[in-house]
């Protein structure tokens, strides 16, 4: 599970992204704050939980950045999740800082917690499998169109 932590959720101007301080293959590169569920852990505790923990943050959640269906794994009896490394998968929800104003701090996880702007994400190094969970961020709060099995190339 993991947060997109948006400066404000009804007025959206930057994401929170932290930089991986581990392993030494994946340090440096840029992720959504998360972590895995504990078994029988309902899934947004251990989203409280993990944000905590990792970045001493209490948030109030909005809506699920939901994986749409050509990319999204979603074995049977479970809710549809983005793919992530190693065959795992991950849920997405957007979340502002609540109460409003704290400040995130990075701990062992992150050797960087940074707010970018929306428009700009995508030039950071993200981790692989977050590249079209960010794009799908950007498509739903309307900085590009949403994109779908059916895309073509622009036509020049
Ligand atoms: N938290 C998080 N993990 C991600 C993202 N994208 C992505 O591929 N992953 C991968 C990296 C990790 O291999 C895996 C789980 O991450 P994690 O932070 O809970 O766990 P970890 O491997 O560091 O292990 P642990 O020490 O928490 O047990 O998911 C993301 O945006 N956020």
């Amino acid at each position: 599970m993991a947060a997109a932590i948006v400066d404000s959720l009804s007025r959206p101007t930057a994401l929170l992204c932290a930089a991986r301080s581990y392993p030494p293959a994946l340090a440096g590169r840029f992720e959504l704050p998360g972590g895995k569920v504990e078994p029988g852990e309902d899934p947004r505790a251990a989203l409280d939980r993990e944000l905590a923990e990792e970045i001493e943050l209490r948030v109030r959640y909005g809506e699920e950045l939901v994986a749409p269906p050509h990319l999204a794994v979603a074995p049977p009896g479970l809710a549809p999740a983005w793919p992530i490394l190693a065959g795992l998968r991950m849920r997405v929800w957007l979340a502002e800082a609540d109460p409003a104003g704290q400040r995130a701090r990075a701990g062992a996880d992150h050797e960087e917690l940074r707010w970018a702007p929306l428009a700009s994400l995508l030039d950071l190094p993200w981790l692989e499998a977050d590249i079209p969970i960010v794009e799908a961020l950007q498509a739903h709060l309307g900085l590009r169109p949403a994109r779908g099995r059916e895309d073509h190339p622009p036509l020049s």
